[in-house]
């Protein structure tokens, strides 16, 4: 794709302003100007490193910080990523969703600029780095819950044409300096044309997010989205990953543990450890039944992202009651919930970690 000929300094291609009336909101960066804001892509400036490539921290000459996203191996499909990316982050902006600075392309170099997000990511506090510090507490998680479904929200309902993002998942919601989240990595995304319920696509994602009906028959729907959203709270809940090991052959995928759990209403037990106890039960009990809803196989029966807003931030005890007295929470409900990747503990051969791989299947 002829990735320069889309746009040009905050021009979409109908030559419309991406942000406010003569103020673009993004640029195209020289390569010269990326080196040396990132002391030439020095390996001290890394934050980490994802499927398209490196990412590292620099700062500009006006003392703002930034990351860069370097594509480590030029290939159409890349370049596709690339391209779909920069597009799909230049049409949008919203508080929730990371801000893109612009972009680079020159010779094989593709390099994408955001804001840097100087707290990281969900994981990166859950199981990483800073899993230790105890950093979200419980109110944080709670505002990240909410955050982030504003923000997918935002994209399924609020964008022209409405976006389906392709890999929710906990590496991909960043943390402002408040700890505000921030949904990133577009790279996957798919525009959804007027008055389509879904589109047939190549499955991409990321293994323990993917909804069954994505996963099989590679439908992509907002609801794909809902799915791995709920995945994404039963891991701010409970702080154990989409899949947990049991052991060297033995998987164990979140809402499985967490489905039995929720019916007996054990839901203190479910909480956090890192927590110490330090959470309100009403608000992790909202979090859970929110998170199982969502993660349910019918993609029919699962809320949209605005209904999950509702059941958060909703006044009324009546919807969450209904929630909470839903089929797929009685005791006595047997019938099949779980999708076939959820389908009881799935064995693999080998030790290959695979959490947290992006496929394409
Ligand atoms: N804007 C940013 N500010 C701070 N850190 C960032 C930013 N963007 C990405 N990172 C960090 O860089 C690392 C790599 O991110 P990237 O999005 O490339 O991959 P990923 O989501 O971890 O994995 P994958 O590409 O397989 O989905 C992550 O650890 C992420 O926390």
């Amino acid at each position: 794709m002829a990735f320069g000929s889309l746009f040009c300094c905050g021009k979409s291609r109908n030559g419309k302003r991406s942000g406010k009336k003569d103020s673009p909101t993004w640029r195209v960066f020289s390569l010269k100007e990326l080196h040396s804001a990132t002391n030439n892509f020095n390996y001290d400036n890394k934050l980490g490193e994802g499927g398209f490539g490196s990412v590292y921290w620099g700062q500009l000459w006006d003392g703002s910080q930034i990351a860069v996203k370097r594509l480590k191996v030029w290939s159409n499909k890349a370049e596709m990523e690339f391209a779909v990316e920069v597009e799909v982050l230049a049409r949008v902006r919203h508080k929730n969703l990371l801000n893109l600075r612009g972009y680079c392309t020159e010779g094989k170099e593709r390099l994408i600029v955001y804001d840097y997000m100087p707290n990281l990511s969900i994981v990166s506090h859950l199981h990483g780095q800073h899993a230790q510090e105890c950093l979200l507490d419980w109110k944080r998680r709670m505002n990240i819950a909410i955050g982030s479904a504003e923000g997918i929200a935002y994209l399924h309902h609020h964008a022209t044409p409405h976006i389906i993002h392709r890999d929710i998942k906990a590496s991909n919601v960043l943390l402002d300096s408040e700890f505000q989240a921030r949904v990133s990595d577009f790279g996957f995304a798919k525009l959804i044309p007027d008055g389509a319920s879904h589109v047939t696509t190549r499955v991409k994602g990321t293994l323990g997010y993917l909804a069954p009906e994505y996963a099989m028959l590679g439908k992509a729907s907002e609801s794909c989205d809902v799915y791995s959203y709920g995945i994404l709270l039963l891991e701010l809940a409970s702080g154990r990953k989409a899949i947990e090991k049991l052991s060297l052959t033995v998987k164990q995928p979140i809402a499985q543990w967490a489905l039995p759990l929720a019916r007996e209403k054990r839901f203190k037990e479910m909480a956090d450890p890192k927590l110490n106890g330090n959470f309100v039960e009403s608000e992790l009990r909202r979090m859970v039944l929110i998170g199982l809803i969502s993660a349910q196989s019918k993609p029919e029966k699962r809320p949209t992202m605005l209904d999950v807003i509702e059941l958060f931030k909703g006044e009324s005890e009546e919807k969450l009651l209904n929630l909470e007295n839903d089929e797929l929470f009685r005791l006595d409900h047997s019938q099949g919930i779980f999708s076939s990747q959820d389908n009881s503990e799935f064995r693999e051969k080998g030790s290959e970690s695979t959490e947290e791989r992006k496929l394409p299947l």
